[in-house]
Protein backbone atom coordinates (compact mmCIF):
# COMPACT_ATOMS: atom_id res chain seq x y z
CA UNK A 1 0.00 0.00 0.00
CA UNK A 2 2.47 2.42 1.06
CA UNK A 3 4.24 1.81 -2.28
CA UNK A 4 1.73 3.40 -3.80
CA UNK A 5 3.38 6.57 -2.47
CA UNK A 6 6.72 6.31 -3.29
CA UNK A 7 7.75 9.52 -4.86
CA UNK A 8 4.19 11.12 -4.73
CA UNK A 9 4.68 15.01 -4.81
CA UNK A 10 3.15 17.36 -2.73
CA UNK A 11 3.30 21.03 -4.57
CA UNK A 12 4.05 23.35 -2.03
CA UNK A 13 3.47 26.90 -3.56
CA UNK A 14 6.86 26.89 -5.13
CA UNK A 15 8.64 23.88 -3.15
CA UNK A 16 8.44 20.52 -4.61
CA UNK A 17 8.22 17.83 -1.65
CA UNK A 18 9.11 14.73 -2.54
CA UNK A 19 7.22 12.05 -0.35
CA UNK A 20 8.83 8.60 -0.10
CA UNK A 21 7.67 7.35 2.90
CA UNK A 22 6.20 8.54 6.58
CA UNK A 23 9.88 9.17 7.71
CA UNK A 24 10.70 11.77 5.00
CA UNK A 25 6.42 12.87 4.99
CA UNK A 26 7.54 14.11 8.68
CA UNK A 27 10.70 15.36 8.27
CA UNK A 28 8.92 17.63 5.31
CA UNK A 29 6.49 18.77 7.46
CA UNK A 30 9.00 19.71 10.62
CA UNK A 31 10.86 21.26 7.04
CA UNK A 32 7.51 23.87 6.79
CA UNK A 33 6.91 24.25 10.05
CA UNK A 34 10.28 26.19 10.35
CA UNK A 35 10.61 27.78 7.14
CA UNK A 36 7.22 29.61 8.03
CA UNK A 37 7.73 30.49 11.62
CA UNK A 38 11.69 30.18 12.18
CA UNK A 39 11.49 32.35 15.66
CA UNK A 40 8.81 29.75 17.27
CA UNK A 41 11.28 27.55 19.05
CA UNK A 42 8.48 26.65 21.61
CA UNK A 43 5.98 25.66 19.35
CA UNK A 44 8.63 23.55 17.20
CA UNK A 45 9.94 22.16 19.79
CA UNK A 46 6.15 20.74 20.97
CA UNK A 47 5.02 19.85 17.43
CA UNK A 48 8.64 18.27 16.79
CA UNK A 49 8.09 16.00 19.72
CA UNK A 50 4.72 14.88 18.62
CA UNK A 51 5.89 14.32 15.14
CA UNK A 52 8.53 12.39 16.26
CA UNK A 53 6.51 9.81 17.74
CA UNK A 54 4.02 9.56 14.30
CA UNK A 55 5.92 7.08 12.14
CA UNK A 56 4.81 3.97 13.00
CA UNK A 57 0.90 5.22 12.68
CA UNK A 58 1.60 6.78 9.49
CA UNK A 59 3.03 3.15 8.09
CA UNK A 60 -0.41 1.87 9.17
CA UNK A 61 -2.36 5.06 7.95
CA UNK A 62 -0.55 5.69 4.24
CA UNK A 63 -4.30 7.78 3.37
CA UNK A 64 -3.00 10.44 6.33
CA UNK A 65 0.14 11.12 4.10
CA UNK A 66 -1.99 11.59 0.81
CA UNK A 67 -4.34 13.54 2.73
CA UNK A 68 -1.57 15.63 3.80
CA UNK A 69 -3.18 15.97 7.79
CA UNK A 70 0.23 16.31 9.61
CA UNK A 71 0.41 19.57 7.85
CA UNK A 72 -2.78 20.89 8.85
CA UNK A 73 -2.54 19.51 12.29
CA UNK A 74 0.10 21.54 12.85
CA UNK A 75 -1.31 24.99 11.43
CA UNK A 76 -4.01 26.63 13.65
CA UNK A 77 -7.10 27.10 12.38
CA UNK A 78 -7.22 31.28 14.01
CA UNK A 79 -4.83 32.98 15.61
CA UNK A 80 -5.82 36.04 17.27
CA UNK A 81 -3.70 38.71 17.94
CA UNK A 82 -5.32 42.22 20.02
CA UNK A 83 -4.35 45.26 21.63
CA UNK A 84 -5.32 45.27 25.43
CA UNK A 85 -5.24 48.87 26.84
CA UNK A 86 -5.34 49.33 30.35
CA UNK A 87 -4.91 51.84 33.55
CA UNK A 88 -2.79 51.71 36.39
CA UNK A 89 -3.78 52.51 39.86
CA UNK A 90 -1.24 55.77 39.31
CA UNK A 91 -3.51 56.80 36.85
CA UNK A 92 -1.05 55.55 33.94
CA UNK A 93 -1.87 54.28 30.38
CA UNK A 94 -0.59 50.80 29.55
CA UNK A 95 -0.49 48.88 26.45
CA UNK A 96 -0.48 44.71 26.72
CA UNK A 97 -0.90 41.74 23.91
CA UNK A 98 -3.80 39.38 24.24
CA UNK A 99 -3.61 36.49 22.11
CA UNK A 100 -6.28 33.32 21.24
CA UNK A 101 -4.96 30.50 19.12
CA UNK A 102 -7.94 28.14 18.45
CA UNK A 103 -5.93 25.62 16.97
CA UNK A 104 -8.30 22.36 16.40
CA UNK A 105 -11.75 21.97 16.06
CA UNK A 106 -12.68 18.16 15.23
CA UNK A 107 -13.53 16.82 18.06
CA UNK A 108 -15.68 20.03 19.49
CA UNK A 109 -15.41 23.52 20.64
CA UNK A 110 -12.29 24.88 21.38
CA UNK A 111 -10.89 24.55 24.63
CA UNK A 112 -7.64 25.67 27.00
CA UNK A 113 -6.95 28.08 29.32
CA UNK A 114 -5.64 31.33 29.36
CA UNK A 115 -1.99 32.49 30.82
CA UNK A 116 -1.39 35.95 31.96
CA UNK A 117 2.59 36.04 32.57
CA UNK A 118 5.26 37.91 30.90
CA UNK A 119 6.75 35.45 28.78
CA UNK A 120 3.56 35.10 26.93
CA UNK A 121 3.81 35.49 23.08
CA UNK A 122 2.01 34.15 19.65
CA UNK A 123 4.79 31.36 19.62
CA UNK A 124 3.73 30.28 23.75
CA UNK A 125 0.58 30.28 22.98
CA UNK A 126 0.47 28.13 20.31
CA UNK A 127 3.02 25.58 21.94
CA UNK A 128 0.02 25.39 24.41
CA UNK A 129 -2.61 25.82 21.72
CA UNK A 130 -1.23 22.19 19.67
CA UNK A 131 -0.75 20.50 23.32
CA UNK A 132 -3.87 20.97 24.08
CA UNK A 133 -5.47 19.51 20.61
CA UNK A 134 -4.19 16.27 21.54
CA UNK A 135 -4.12 16.42 25.89
CA UNK A 136 -7.80 17.02 25.53
CA UNK A 137 -8.73 14.35 22.78
CA UNK A 138 -6.74 12.02 25.48
CA UNK A 139 -10.01 12.95 27.96
CA UNK A 140 -12.91 11.22 25.60
CA UNK A 141 -14.63 14.28 25.94
CA UNK A 142 -15.84 16.01 22.94
CA UNK A 143 -13.35 19.51 23.31
CA UNK A 144 -11.09 20.57 20.37
CA UNK A 145 -8.06 22.84 21.54
CA UNK A 146 -7.06 26.32 21.91
CA UNK A 147 -5.09 28.83 23.98
CA UNK A 148 -4.67 31.77 25.01
CA UNK A 149 -3.39 34.92 27.13
CA UNK A 150 -1.29 38.10 27.37
CA UNK A 151 1.83 38.94 27.95
CA UNK A 152 0.39 41.31 31.02
CA UNK A 153 2.35 40.47 34.42
CA UNK A 154 -0.28 40.25 37.53
CA UNK A 155 2.88 40.13 39.94
CA UNK A 156 2.28 43.25 42.40
CA UNK A 157 -0.99 44.35 40.90
CA UNK A 158 -3.98 45.56 42.60
CA UNK A 159 -7.09 43.82 42.53
CA UNK A 160 -8.78 46.70 41.07
CA UNK A 161 -5.75 46.64 38.14
CA UNK A 162 -6.34 43.34 37.29
CA UNK A 163 -9.67 43.81 37.11
CA UNK A 164 -9.39 46.52 34.62
CA UNK A 165 -6.88 44.55 32.69
CA UNK A 166 -9.92 41.19 32.90
CA UNK A 167 -12.31 43.61 31.49
CA UNK A 168 -10.31 45.15 28.77
CA UNK A 169 -8.76 41.96 28.03
CA UNK A 170 -12.58 40.20 27.14
CA UNK A 171 -14.00 43.15 25.64
CA UNK A 172 -12.22 42.21 22.94
CA UNK A 173 -12.12 38.19 23.38
CA UNK A 174 -15.51 38.31 23.40
CA UNK A 175 -16.97 38.40 20.01
CA UNK A 176 -14.02 35.48 19.41
CA UNK A 177 -15.91 32.75 22.21
CA UNK A 178 -19.13 31.43 23.48
CA UNK A 179 -20.32 28.16 25.09
CA UNK A 180 -20.37 26.20 22.12
CA UNK A 181 -17.79 27.55 20.15
CA UNK A 182 -14.55 28.23 22.41
CA UNK A 183 -14.71 27.97 25.89
CA UNK A 184 -11.59 29.23 27.94
CA UNK A 185 -9.97 28.93 31.75
CA UNK A 186 -7.59 28.99 33.99
CA UNK A 187 -3.30 28.46 33.71
CA UNK A 188 -0.79 30.85 34.91
CA UNK A 189 -1.67 33.54 36.40
CA UNK A 190 -5.07 33.07 35.95
CA UNK A 191 -6.65 31.75 39.15
CA UNK A 192 -10.98 31.95 40.01
CA UNK A 193 -9.97 35.86 40.59
CA UNK A 194 -9.24 36.02 37.49
CA UNK A 195 -12.18 34.03 35.62
CA UNK A 196 -15.22 36.37 38.12
CA UNK A 197 -13.30 39.41 36.41
CA UNK A 198 -13.53 38.19 32.92
CA UNK A 199 -17.13 36.38 33.40
CA UNK A 200 -18.54 39.44 34.60
CA UNK A 201 -17.18 41.58 31.85
CA UNK A 202 -18.56 38.76 29.46
CA UNK A 203 -21.60 38.92 31.24
CA UNK A 204 -22.18 42.96 30.59
CA UNK A 205 -21.88 42.65 26.91
CA UNK A 206 -23.70 39.23 25.85
CA UNK A 207 -26.44 38.39 28.76
CA UNK A 208 -25.37 35.24 31.24
CA UNK A 209 -24.15 32.34 29.28
CA UNK A 210 -22.35 30.41 31.75
CA UNK A 211 -20.92 27.79 29.85
CA UNK A 212 -18.64 30.32 28.44
CA UNK A 213 -15.83 29.95 30.69
CA UNK A 214 -15.05 27.03 32.84
CA UNK A 215 -12.87 27.49 36.28
CA UNK A 216 -15.77 29.69 37.64
CA UNK A 217 -16.95 30.21 41.36
CA UNK A 218 -19.28 27.76 42.47
CA UNK A 219 -22.13 30.39 43.04
CA UNK A 220 -21.97 31.65 39.15
CA UNK A 221 -21.83 27.77 37.44
CA UNK A 222 -18.33 26.40 38.34
CA UNK A 223 -17.94 23.05 39.40
CA UNK A 224 -16.51 21.07 42.06
CA UNK A 225 -13.56 19.83 42.40
CA UNK A 226 -12.09 21.85 39.45
CA UNK A 227 -9.70 23.75 41.30
CA UNK A 228 -8.59 20.47 42.78
CA UNK A 229 -8.39 18.36 39.36
CA UNK A 230 -5.31 19.26 37.83
CA UNK A 231 -3.12 18.70 40.44
CA UNK A 232 -5.12 15.23 41.96
CA UNK A 233 -5.45 14.01 38.34
CA UNK A 234 -1.78 14.25 38.09
CA UNK A 235 -1.37 11.66 41.53
CA UNK A 236 -4.72 9.39 39.55
CA UNK A 237 -2.32 9.31 36.79
CA UNK A 238 1.01 8.75 38.46
CA UNK A 239 -1.01 6.15 40.77
CA UNK A 240 -1.90 4.64 37.83
CA UNK A 241 1.40 4.11 36.07
CA UNK A 242 2.88 2.66 39.35
CA UNK A 243 -0.02 -0.15 39.52
CA UNK A 244 0.42 -1.02 36.03
CA UNK A 245 4.39 -1.18 36.96
CA UNK A 246 3.93 -3.67 40.52
CA UNK A 247 4.26 -0.09 42.55
CA UNK A 248 2.57 2.05 45.01
CA UNK A 249 3.07 5.48 46.47
CA UNK A 250 3.12 4.40 49.13
CA UNK A 251 6.04 6.09 51.05
CA UNK A 252 7.71 7.75 48.11
CA UNK A 253 9.74 10.35 48.51
CA UNK A 254 9.10 13.20 45.81
CA UNK A 255 9.75 16.57 44.48
CA UNK A 256 7.71 18.99 43.27
CA UNK A 257 8.25 22.11 41.52
CA UNK A 258 5.83 25.19 41.16
CA UNK A 259 3.38 26.32 44.34
CA UNK A 260 0.56 26.94 42.64
CA UNK A 261 -2.93 26.26 41.37
CA UNK A 262 -1.52 22.30 39.98
CA UNK A 263 1.47 22.18 42.69
CA UNK A 264 -0.93 22.40 45.64
CA UNK A 265 -3.34 20.17 44.97
CA UNK A 266 -0.91 17.62 43.24
CA UNK A 267 1.20 18.03 47.07
CA UNK A 268 -2.47 17.44 48.76
CA UNK A 269 -3.21 14.22 46.55
CA UNK A 270 -0.10 12.86 47.14
CA UNK A 271 0.27 13.02 50.90
CA UNK A 272 -3.47 11.18 50.92
CA UNK A 273 -1.68 8.43 49.19
CA UNK A 274 0.97 8.42 51.90
CA UNK A 275 3.96 9.83 50.15
CA UNK A 276 5.85 12.94 51.77
CA UNK A 277 6.24 15.61 49.21
CA UNK A 278 9.74 16.92 50.22
CA UNK A 279 9.57 20.72 47.86
CA UNK A 280 8.17 22.94 46.20
CA UNK A 281 9.08 26.34 44.56
CA UNK A 282 8.37 29.69 42.40
CA UNK A 283 10.20 31.75 40.10
CA UNK A 284 12.98 32.64 43.27
CA UNK A 285 13.75 29.56 44.75
CA UNK A 286 12.63 26.44 46.58
CA UNK A 287 11.38 25.17 50.08
CA UNK A 288 13.15 21.37 51.10
CA UNK A 289 11.20 20.39 54.08
CA UNK A 290 11.88 16.17 54.66
CA UNK A 291 8.70 16.37 57.21
CA UNK A 292 6.35 17.17 54.12
CA UNK A 293 5.26 20.05 53.05
CA UNK A 294 2.01 21.49 54.28
CA UNK A 295 -0.84 22.53 50.89
CA UNK A 296 -2.32 24.20 52.96
CA UNK A 297 0.89 26.69 54.24
CA UNK A 298 1.48 26.82 50.51
CA UNK A 299 -2.06 27.81 49.99
CA UNK A 300 -2.33 30.67 52.13
CA UNK A 301 1.04 31.98 51.23
CA UNK A 302 0.55 31.82 47.60
CA UNK A 303 -2.78 32.27 46.97
CA UNK A 304 -4.02 34.10 49.45
CA UNK A 305 -1.86 36.28 50.52
CA UNK A 306 0.10 36.45 47.05
CA UNK A 307 3.24 36.33 48.55
CA UNK A 308 7.09 34.81 47.96
CA UNK A 309 7.26 30.80 48.82
CA UNK A 310 10.11 31.95 50.78
CA UNK A 311 7.62 33.08 53.51
CA UNK A 312 7.06 29.33 54.09
CA UNK A 313 10.24 28.66 55.47
CA UNK A 314 10.21 31.51 57.94
CA UNK A 315 6.60 30.35 59.19
CA UNK A 316 7.93 26.47 59.07
CA UNK A 317 10.72 25.30 61.72
CA UNK A 318 11.94 22.04 59.84
CA UNK A 319 11.54 24.08 56.38
CA UNK A 320 14.71 25.24 54.18
CA UNK A 321 14.91 28.10 51.77
CA UNK A 322 17.38 28.28 48.95
CA UNK A 323 17.38 30.84 45.94
CA UNK A 324 17.37 28.63 42.51
CA UNK A 325 16.31 25.64 40.72
CA UNK A 326 14.87 23.09 42.75
CA UNK A 327 15.94 20.96 40.07
CA UNK A 328 19.77 21.75 41.20
CA UNK A 329 18.77 20.56 44.84
CA UNK A 330 20.86 17.27 44.91
CA UNK A 331 19.26 15.13 47.27
CA UNK A 332 18.13 11.26 46.68
CA UNK A 333 14.06 10.67 46.02
CA UNK A 334 11.98 8.67 44.34
CA UNK A 335 9.55 10.56 42.06
CA UNK A 336 9.77 14.27 40.31
CA UNK A 337 6.45 16.17 39.58
CA UNK A 338 7.54 19.15 37.33
CA UNK A 339 4.42 21.34 38.33
CA UNK A 340 5.43 25.14 37.39
CA UNK A 341 6.19 25.92 33.62
CA UNK A 342 7.74 25.16 30.34
CA UNK A 343 11.56 23.90 30.03
CA UNK A 344 12.24 23.94 33.97
CA UNK A 345 14.08 20.68 33.49
CA UNK A 346 17.24 21.10 31.34
CA UNK A 347 19.50 17.95 30.21
CA UNK A 348 21.93 18.67 33.03
CA UNK A 349 19.12 18.89 35.57
CA UNK A 350 17.45 15.40 34.21
CA UNK A 351 21.24 13.99 34.40
CA UNK A 352 20.93 14.77 38.27
CA UNK A 353 17.55 13.20 38.61
CA UNK A 354 18.96 9.91 37.43
CA UNK A 355 21.67 10.59 39.58
CA UNK A 356 19.40 10.64 42.37
CA UNK A 357 17.94 7.66 41.71
CA UNK A 358 14.41 8.56 40.49
CA UNK A 359 12.53 5.89 39.18
CA UNK A 360 9.42 8.38 38.04
CA UNK A 361 8.56 11.63 36.09
CA UNK A 362 5.36 12.67 35.48
CA UNK A 363 4.46 16.04 34.34
CA UNK A 364 1.68 18.74 36.08
CA UNK A 365 3.26 21.45 34.30
CA UNK A 366 2.90 21.76 30.25
CA UNK A 367 6.52 20.80 28.44
CA UNK A 368 8.14 21.42 31.46
CA UNK A 369 11.27 18.70 30.27
CA UNK A 370 13.33 19.50 27.49
CA UNK A 371 13.46 17.04 24.34
CA UNK A 372 17.28 16.15 25.65
CA UNK A 373 16.24 15.70 29.53
CA UNK A 374 13.28 13.57 27.78
CA UNK A 375 16.15 11.47 26.17
CA UNK A 376 18.00 11.31 29.31
CA UNK A 377 15.15 9.81 31.44
CA UNK A 378 14.68 7.04 28.23
CA UNK A 379 18.61 6.60 28.44
CA UNK A 380 18.60 5.79 32.57
CA UNK A 381 14.97 3.98 32.70
CA UNK A 382 12.95 6.45 34.38
CA UNK A 383 9.70 5.77 33.47
CA UNK A 384 7.98 9.17 31.62
CA UNK A 385 4.50 10.41 31.88
CA UNK A 386 4.24 13.11 29.68
CA UNK A 387 2.18 16.46 30.40
CA UNK A 388 -0.85 15.91 28.07
CA UNK A 389 -1.20 12.87 29.47
CA UNK A 390 -0.93 13.15 33.18
CA UNK A 391 -2.11 16.83 33.54
CA UNK A 392 -5.35 16.14 31.61
CA UNK A 393 -7.68 16.33 34.92
CA UNK A 394 -8.10 20.14 34.57
CA UNK A 395 -9.14 20.58 31.19
CA UNK A 396 -11.67 17.21 31.64
CA UNK A 397 -13.06 18.21 34.57
CA UNK A 398 -14.06 22.00 33.19
CA UNK A 399 -15.59 19.33 30.13
CA UNK A 400 -17.79 18.42 32.85
CA UNK A 401 -18.52 21.96 34.25
CA UNK A 402 -19.69 22.09 31.04
CA UNK A 403 -21.97 19.35 31.10
CA UNK A 404 -22.62 20.49 34.33
CA UNK A 405 -23.67 24.50 32.85
CA UNK A 406 -25.28 22.64 29.69
CA UNK A 407 -28.02 20.25 32.27
CA UNK A 408 -28.24 23.23 34.57
CA UNK A 409 -27.23 21.15 37.72
CA UNK A 410 -24.42 20.55 39.85
CA UNK A 411 -23.04 17.55 40.56
CA UNK A 412 -21.42 16.39 44.13
CA UNK A 413 -17.45 16.80 45.07
CA UNK A 414 -17.22 12.85 45.27
CA UNK A 415 -19.13 12.52 41.67
CA UNK A 416 -16.73 14.68 39.77
CA UNK A 417 -13.66 13.41 41.85
CA UNK A 418 -14.68 9.75 40.69
CA UNK A 419 -15.08 10.83 37.15
CA UNK A 420 -11.95 12.14 36.88
CA UNK A 421 -10.39 9.61 38.59
CA UNK A 422 -11.73 6.98 35.86
CA UNK A 423 -11.06 9.66 33.03
CA UNK A 424 -6.91 9.39 34.47
CA UNK A 425 -6.87 5.73 34.78
CA UNK A 426 -8.60 5.67 31.00
CA UNK A 427 -5.65 8.13 29.81
CA UNK A 428 -3.21 5.77 30.83
CA UNK A 429 -4.93 2.95 30.02
CA UNK A 430 -5.12 3.74 26.56
CA UNK A 431 -1.41 5.48 26.14
CA UNK A 432 -0.19 2.26 27.38
CA UNK A 433 -2.55 -0.20 24.58
CA UNK A 434 -0.70 2.30 22.09
CA UNK A 435 2.80 1.84 23.60
CA UNK A 436 1.75 -2.09 23.02
CA UNK A 437 0.31 -1.82 20.04
CA UNK A 438 3.57 -0.40 18.24
CA UNK A 439 5.47 -2.36 20.28
CA UNK A 440 7.04 1.09 21.81
CA UNK A 441 8.50 -0.32 24.89
CA UNK A 442 6.86 1.56 27.76
CA UNK A 443 7.09 4.40 25.77
CA UNK A 444 4.02 5.86 27.37
CA UNK A 445 5.12 9.65 25.94
CA UNK A 446 4.78 8.23 22.43
CA UNK A 447 1.76 6.02 23.69
CA UNK A 448 -0.26 9.23 24.38
CA UNK A 449 0.92 11.19 21.51
CA UNK A 450 -0.68 8.35 19.28
CA UNK A 451 -3.59 7.61 21.39
CA UNK A 452 -4.35 11.31 21.33
CA UNK A 453 -3.52 11.75 17.39
CA UNK A 454 -5.47 8.83 16.49
CA UNK A 455 -9.08 9.93 17.20
CA UNK A 456 -7.95 13.81 16.42
CA UNK A 457 -6.86 11.89 12.79
CA UNK A 458 -9.89 9.79 12.18
CA UNK A 459 -12.24 12.55 12.80
CA UNK A 460 -10.45 15.31 10.37
CA UNK A 461 -10.88 12.49 7.75
CA UNK A 462 -14.29 12.06 8.25
CA UNK A 463 -14.66 15.49 7.68
CA UNK A 464 -13.33 16.25 4.86
CA UNK A 465 -10.89 19.10 3.65
CA UNK A 466 -10.71 20.31 7.30
N1 LIG B 1 -4.31 25.32 36.10
C1 LIG B 1 -4.59 24.22 35.38
O1 LIG B 1 -5.69 23.67 35.45
C2 LIG B 1 -3.57 23.61 34.50
C3 LIG B 1 -2.26 24.06 34.48
N2 LIG B 1 -1.33 23.40 33.75
C4 LIG B 1 0.06 23.83 33.72
O2 LIG B 1 0.62 23.72 35.02
C5 LIG B 1 1.66 24.70 35.19
C6 LIG B 1 1.36 25.53 36.43
O3 LIG B 1 0.11 26.19 36.24
P1 LIG B 1 -0.77 26.72 37.46
O4 LIG B 1 -0.43 25.98 38.69
O5 LIG B 1 -2.15 26.75 36.99
O6 LIG B 1 -0.27 28.21 37.55
P2 LIG B 1 -0.19 29.16 38.81
O7 LIG B 1 -0.10 30.53 38.28
O8 LIG B 1 -1.26 28.83 39.79
O9 LIG B 1 1.17 28.72 39.45
C7 LIG B 1 2.38 28.71 38.78
C8 LIG B 1 3.45 28.54 39.83
O10 LIG B 1 4.68 28.25 39.22
C9 LIG B 1 5.65 29.11 39.77
N3 LIG B 1 6.65 29.36 38.76
C10 LIG B 1 6.53 30.06 37.62
N4 LIG B 1 7.69 30.05 36.95
C11 LIG B 1 8.54 29.29 37.68
C12 LIG B 1 9.87 28.88 37.53
N5 LIG B 1 10.57 29.27 36.46
N6 LIG B 1 10.41 28.10 38.48
C13 LIG B 1 9.72 27.71 39.55
N7 LIG B 1 8.44 28.08 39.76
C14 LIG B 1 7.87 28.85 38.84
C15 LIG B 1 4.92 30.36 40.17
O11 LIG B 1 5.60 31.06 41.19
C16 LIG B 1 3.61 29.78 40.67
O12 LIG B 1 3.72 29.41 42.01
C17 LIG B 1 1.71 25.47 33.87
O13 LIG B 1 2.63 24.85 33.00
C18 LIG B 1 0.30 25.26 33.31
O14 LIG B 1 0.25 25.43 31.91
C19 LIG B 1 -1.64 22.28 33.03
C20 LIG B 1 -2.92 21.81 33.01
C21 LIG B 1 -4.00 22.49 33.67
O1 LIG C 1 -9.53 23.82 31.85
C1 LIG C 1 -9.19 24.22 30.75
O2 LIG C 1 -9.95 24.44 29.81
C2 LIG C 1 -7.75 24.56 30.47
C3 LIG C 1 -6.73 23.68 31.08
C4 LIG C 1 -5.41 24.02 30.49
O3 LIG C 1 -5.15 25.16 30.16
C5 LIG C 1 -4.44 22.98 30.25
O4 LIG C 1 -4.82 21.81 30.24
O5 LIG C 1 -3.26 23.29 30.01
Amino acid sequence: MLGGFISKKYFDRKRVVFVSNAKSYIESVKDTIQRRDPNQTEFQEAAFTVLDTLEPVLDKHPEYIKANLLERLVEPERAIQFRVPWQSDDGQFHVNRGFRVQFNSAIGPYKGGLRLHPSVSLDVVKFLGFEQVLKNSLTGLPIGGAKGGSDFNPKGKSDSEVMRFCQSFMTELQRHIGPDLDVPAGDIGVGGREIGFLFGAYKRLNGYQNGVLTGKGLTFGGSLARPEATGFGLLYYTHAMLKALGDTLTNKKIKVSGAGNVATYAIQKATEYGATVITCSDSDGYVYDPNGIDFKLVKQIKEVERGRIKEYAQRVETAEYHDGSVWDFDINYDIALPCATQNEISKDQAKLIAKDRVKYVCEGANMPSVPDAIATYRDNNIYYGPAKAANAGGVAVSALEMSQNSERLSWSFETVDNRLHDIMDNIFEISEAADKEYQLNQDYQAGANIAGFEKVAQTMMAQGLV
